[in-house]
């Protein structure tokens, strides 16, 4: 188990920028992890998510220990591996000590190694009381190389394998020193979008057959939704929501989340009936019913997100059987493949909407929007 406790990175502001102008002015820290605190039970795998700067890479190094936080407590398997605690003596451990498991964007395989050499590497080098007799190295390189699916590969040249074979060699190191906790830093960024898709599941695979703990840093939130146990939403250092992919996807806790997890329209409203969890909120195109175990006064400004596959687009109208049904006037369409878009203009605004390809309207027709309640989403206003 991964135990993180209000782990705070801050940087001296003006490190990045020496070399652009010696004579700038001096800026105030970078707060790049500011009381940060999470758990990862074992075996699960846990994504840092969020845009650039936001904070991942740092404490995901601060856990590698290639980063001194300023405070807070890192824990791995009730091993305290970095502790700053205030008038108890600070711990902190050197990376080399940490014992886990890292992979970066930048596969930094040994180039005049082979396959096999590459892996059996980390072993080779453990320090006298842990030497690992060569008998033993080889079967669990092999054992390994067998689950990466690299095994007939085994004595190659590093250099002559694919990308997306040098990232599983990268990832077939990590593993095979067998460590309580597995780093992957954008591991798969470097790959073109169908290795990378192939590789996502081939990673979540080998996490889930293992069943190794692992954090996972991302700006993809496709990524984070297919391969994770939970994610942590970063910003500006913070994390603003944690949860389940699919708690995170259909109840985002702000609109910040809203707009960086998959589409959504956000109408502007005001409470103005509330019984028990079901609202209804007045917006400039009309009406909405929703339900939401937000405890929001009636008279409160709200926002409601509204994901496009959570409106149905339809030709007939079902007025007075259903709730939520607007009319509004096709404008593009767009045809994704496995979905198809079509953008409505109703009154004031306009609502994308996401829906089986096979039902594809006209631009200039006029449509029935249905919203069902439990898929509409209030967000405070931030
Ligand atoms: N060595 C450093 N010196 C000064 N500032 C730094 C340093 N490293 C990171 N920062 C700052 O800390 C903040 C967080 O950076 P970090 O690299 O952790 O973000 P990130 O979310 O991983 O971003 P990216 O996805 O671009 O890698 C940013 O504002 C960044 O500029």
């Amino acid at each position: 188990m991964l135990r993180i406790n209000n782990l705070v990175k801050t940087f001296d502001g003006e490190r990045r920028r020496r070399s652009s102008r010696a004579s700038a002015p001096r800026e105030a820290r970078v707060f790049a992890v500011n009381d940060v605190n999470f758990t990862v039970e074992n075996g699960q795998l846990f994504t840092l998510l969020g845009p650039s700067g936001c904070g991942k890479t740092t404490t995901l190094r601060s856990i590698a220990g290639l980063e001194r936080p300023d405070s807070g407590t890192i824990e791995v398997g009730g091993r305290v591996l970095f502790s700053s605690s205030e008038g108890k003596k600070s711990v902190n451990i050197p990376a080399n000590e940490r014992g886990l498991g890292m992979v970066f964007q930048s596969y930094a395989i040994w180039p005049h190694m082979s396959v096999f050499d590459n892996v059996a590497f980390p072993l080779q080098v453990k320090k006298r009381g842990d030497r690992v007799s060569r008998k033993e190295i080889s079967e669990r390189v092999m054992r390994v190389l067998d689950t990466m699916e690299l095994a007939a590969l085994a004595d190659r040249q590093a250099t002559k394998l694919s990308g997306g074979q040098q990232q599983r060699l990268a990832l077939a190191r990590a593993l095979v020193i067998e460590p309580p906790l597995l780093l992957l830093d954008e591991p798969l960024s470097n790959l073109d979008a169908k290795l990378r898709e192939s590789l996502r599941y081939e990673l979540k695979r080998v996490q889930r057959e293992l069943g190794i703990t692992s954090v996972y840093v991302t700006h993809d939130q496709v990524e984070a939704l297919a391969l994770s146990n939970s994610i942590a939403v970063m910003r500006d250092g913070n994390v603003v929501q944690l949860g389940r992919p699919r708690e995170i996807y259909e109840n985002p806790n702000c609109r910040f989340v809203a707009e960086f997890i998959g589409t959504s329209n956000f109408l502007s409203g005001n409470v103005v009936a509330k019984d028990g969890d079901r609202y209804t909120v007045d917006t400039a195109d009309g009406q909405l019913v929703l339900d939401s175990a937000a405890a929001l006064p009636i008279g409160t400004d709200v926002i409601v997100s509204v994901r496009p596959e959570a409106v149905e687009v339809s030709t007939t109208s079902r007025a007075g059987e259903v709730p939520n049904e607007w009319k509004g006037t096709v404008l593009t369409r767009a045809y994704l493949g496995d979905s198809l878009d079509h953008v409505v203009g109703l009154g004031k605004h306009e609502l994308r909407t996401r829906g089986n390809p096979s039902t594809s309207i006209e631009p200039g027709t006029t449509v029935y929007l249905r919203m069902d309640p439990a898929k509409l989403v209030l967000v405070p206003v931030d």
